[in-house]
């Protein structure tokens, strides 16, 4: 399936200016990763392609479904920036509560609950409740939880903020094995890491897309000189002044 967005403009408040503007994009297959700075448009972008907001002029469609059609976010997982704990609810619970809101049975909820904590490491603490888990554990429960249904494109908004270095690797080798089942797009501020993995890359500025292609592509805004651990960063710095000139 492939996740369209059709020059979507978005405010949140009626009369204040766009936040995107005649933004359009296609997902490719496999990992994306989108960078921006501060207040760039990513975390509203990655909303309006998980049909979490509706833009007010476009549209965002995943082949002939548009965001708008109940059935859209049955093929769509969004993990939001903050996860937020329920506190009654454990670990397990959790993740297929968010299972069966997306239409799974309550037994198929609870039984893909425990693979998707199983990949992300967390099955230890299944029956620890969410509110007692640390920050970067909540965060790999929202990670279990975008997984759960199976869905055919993946938006993480920043999912390895606050996980400690063995985490990110082995959410490193999470995204790795899914980018070859499913279409993910992933903001992230985590320039280094990250570009050299991904398959493509978007970079965001000011509501628009300033760079969208492979990550080959990307690399090559690489000044020659630079030494190979820090072209991802010397590509986004080389990206953002250009686009701001
Ligand atoms: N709920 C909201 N109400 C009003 N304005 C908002 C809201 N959420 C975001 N904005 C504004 O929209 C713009 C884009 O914000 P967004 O969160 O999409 O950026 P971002 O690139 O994800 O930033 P960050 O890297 O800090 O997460 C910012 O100017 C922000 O102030």
């Amino acid at each position: 399936m492939t996740l369209e967005l059709t020059e979507c403009t978005y405010s949140y408040r009626r009369w204040r200016p766009a936040v995107l503007q005649d933004l359009s994009y296609s997902l490719p297959s496999g990992l994306t990763i989108l960078l921006g700075p501060n207040g760039a448009g990513k975390t509203t972008m990655l909303k309006l392609a998980a049909g979490v907001v509706q833009p007010n002029n476009g549209e965002v469609k995943l082949d002939s479904l548009t965001s708008r059609d109940r059935r859209f976010r049955q093929h769509v997982a969004w993990m939001p920036q903050s996860v937020v704990a329920m506190p009654s609810l454990s670990s397990r619970e959790y993740v297929a509560y968010v299972g069966w809101l997306k239409g799974m049975s309550r037994q198929a909820a609870w039984e893909k609950a425990a693979q998707a904590l199983t990949r992300v490491e967390m099955l230890e603490h299944e029956d620890v409740k969410t509110s007692r888990l640390s920050g970067g554990q909540l965060r790999r429960v929202g990670v279990a939880a975008a997984l759960v249904h199976e869905a055919e494109i993946l938006l993480l908004d920043e999912p390895t903020a606050g996980m400690d270095p063995r985490q990110r690797r082995v959410f490193r080798d999470v995204l790795k094995e899914l980018s070859g089942e499913v279409g993910i797009l992933m903001s992230t501020h985590d320039v280094a890491d990250l570009a050299e993995e991904s398959d493509h890359v978007a970079v965001m500025q000011a509501g628009r897309l300033a760079f969208a292609g492979s990550t080959a592509d990307f690399l090559a805004h690489a000044p020659a000189e630079v030494a190979p651990g820090r072209m991802a960063e010397a590509a986004y710095t080389a990206l953002s002044e250009s686009y701001a000139l």
